[in-house]
């Protein structure tokens, strides 16, 4: 009953907010993450209500917390910047003192006068030890509250070879060093076992390289209200059920209303057509088609589920409720030039893959919906990354209007308004011949069921992900992963129901 209330209360809070701002696009708050320069206005925000003190208070509460439930009372050096990172730390000194443990700190730089860190420094009692290489050498545990949100440029050398001495290294909010926006290593960042971040994370805390930095992640309320995010213009998220809604099957539901998927199937390379189709019939497509650019015998046996097409392109683009198609996987250059720019004329949404990535010509690529290249791929018509990838992923979107699914260890779903989700949600286990294809399956019948482009693919690449959690076997080949998809669904929407 009182969840019930608690969701109403939310709900109305989060529609007058939405009524005056409109900035907050998906819903599930959860799952935003914020940028350094974000976390800065929240804090500024939060601090109307609540004093920095206090939220530092709590910030060093919250990692000590997560020390003592993980921990047996061992020696610790807590490593303190100049900044309010530095002011968490001091409170976790203190704090961790007073249940008893041998605590001692180490200060790198000091604090300005008169701000909270200095404020949190003048309560700390215990030992300030300047001999630090030799402290960080012996402490069981180094507390890294060096930089935090406020890293503005490469680790000094003399605090990187400190860190590089650490033996077990907890971190406060992020590793000093890593790009909280990018996660990008600025000069060096050490390996922590375990990072404890408040209110919302950022995009450096999953996306890599910085994601293998973190150790065990764990993200504390500190007592900011998350309508303090309705004022800012998101553009992160975190990949999971609640950032999209898979439609569910209604009484009414006809073949083509379920979502009718079409797929180029190349003259050469058939398997990989036939494994998109696979994915496609398994996520649940009303109705699969494969047009074959060459002999279709093989594509007729494939499965009875499946149509194979007879008649040209030209002709089969006529029929208005085949809307989505794929077109690349398996295709040379030639079969890609040769059907391409006919289903983008005839106003088709079409999903591009594989074959399509063969040139470096993006006009090509210009009126596709999504497109699914990884790293090289990306590099073949893109060019090198010069920035960072959520970046150069940007600006691919908006040169081509499609949503670019940048496929990786951390998959990467930019839409070319802007909006940036990072997938976390895979393991190895994807990294197999045709998973690519198979993915393009899957977000073809997301998108065939009237999903909007982005929230369609974001949805496919975590499904595609649970499917892999899902692989009794370690390691799946790509129809393995195919057969857990129906499954994938369900789960997608029975954690979205607990999310809620
Ligand atoms: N809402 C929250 O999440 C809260 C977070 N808290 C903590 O505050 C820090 C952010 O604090 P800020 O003072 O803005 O930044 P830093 O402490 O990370 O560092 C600023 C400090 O460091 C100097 N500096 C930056 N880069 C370098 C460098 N490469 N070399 C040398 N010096 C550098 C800069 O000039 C400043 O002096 C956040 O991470 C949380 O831990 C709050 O406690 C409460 C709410
Ligand atoms: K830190």
């Amino acid at each position: 009953m009182c969840r019930v209330l608690f969701l109403f209360l939310q709900c109305s809070i989060n529609f007058m907010f939405y009524k005056g701002h409109n900035i907050v696009k998906n819903q599930n708050t959860d799952l935003v993450l914020l940028t350094p320069l974000q976390m800065q206005i929240v804090d500024k925000a939060a601090a109307k209500t609540i004093p920095v003190k206090q939220l530092m208070e709590n910030a060093g509460w919250a990692v000590t917390q997560e020390i003592l439930k993980r921990y047996k009372p061992c020696s610790v050096l807590i490593l303190c910047g100049p900044g309010n990172n530095g002011g968490d730390g001091y409170v976790v000194a203190r704090l961790l003192a007073k249940a008893g443990w041998p605590v001692c700190v180490g200060a790198i730089g000091k604090p300005k006068a008169g701000s909270d860190a200095e404020y949190a420094a003048r309560q700390w009692c215990g030992k300030t030890v300047e001999n630090l290489e030799a402290y960080v050498e012996k402490a069981s545990l180094v507390v890294d509250a060096i930089f935090g949100a406020g890293l503005t440029s490469n680790l000094d050398c003399r605090i990187a070879d400190l860190l590089r001495k650490a033996k077990r290294v907890i971190a406060v909010d992020i590793p000093s060093g890593i790009d909280g926006e990018t996660g990008q290593i600025k000069g060096y960042a050490p390996y922590a076992e375990l990072t404890v971040s408040f209110f919302r994370a950022k995009p450096g805390h999953y996306l890599l390289p910085g994601r293998e930095h973190m150790g065990v992640l764990v993200i504390k309320d500190i007592s900011i209200l998350t309508n303090t995010i309705f004022t800012i213009d998101i553009k992160y998220w975190l990949n999971e059920p609640g950032l999209w809604e898979i439609p569910r099957a209604e009484i009414e539901d006809y073949k083509y209303r379920r979502g009718a998927v079409s797929i180029i199937g190349g003259s050469q390379m058939t398997g990989a057509a036939r494994l998109s189709a696979h994915a496609a019939l398994n996520m649940g497509a009303g109705l699969v088609h494969i047009l074959p650019l060459g002999n279709n015998e093989i594509y007729s046996n494939f499965s009875a589920c499946l149509i194979v097409d007879n008649d040209p392109l030209e002709d089969v683009i006529q029929d208005k409720r085949r809307k989505v198609w794929v077109c690349g996987p398996g295709l040379s250059i030639k079969e890609v030039r040769r059907t391409l720019p006919i289903l983008i004329a005839a106003g088709k949404k079409v999903i591009a893959d594989a074959g399509v990535f063969q040139t470096d010509q993006i006009d090509m690529l210009k009126g596709t919906s999504i497109i699914t290249p990884h790293m090289g791929e990306f590099k073949r018509v893109f060019g090198e990354i010069i920035e960072d990838k959520v970046s150069a992923a940007r600006q691919a979107a908006v040169k081509t209007g499609a949503v670019v699914v940048l496929k990786g260890a951390d998959t990467l779903i930019v839409a070319p308004d802007g909006r940036v989700a990072i997938n976390q949600h895979a393991s190895a286990r994807l990294a197999t011949a045709g998973s690519g294809d198979t993915l393009t399956g899957i977000i073809a019948t997301l998108l065939a069921s009237g999903m909007p482009e982005w929230e369609s693919a974001c949805a496919a690449v975590w499904m595609h992900g649970e499917a892999g959690y899902l692989c009794d076997h370690s390691w799946p080949n790509a129809e393995m992963l195919a057969n857990n998809l129906g499954k994938a669904r369900d789960n997608a929407k029975i954690i979205k129901k607990i999310d809620n």
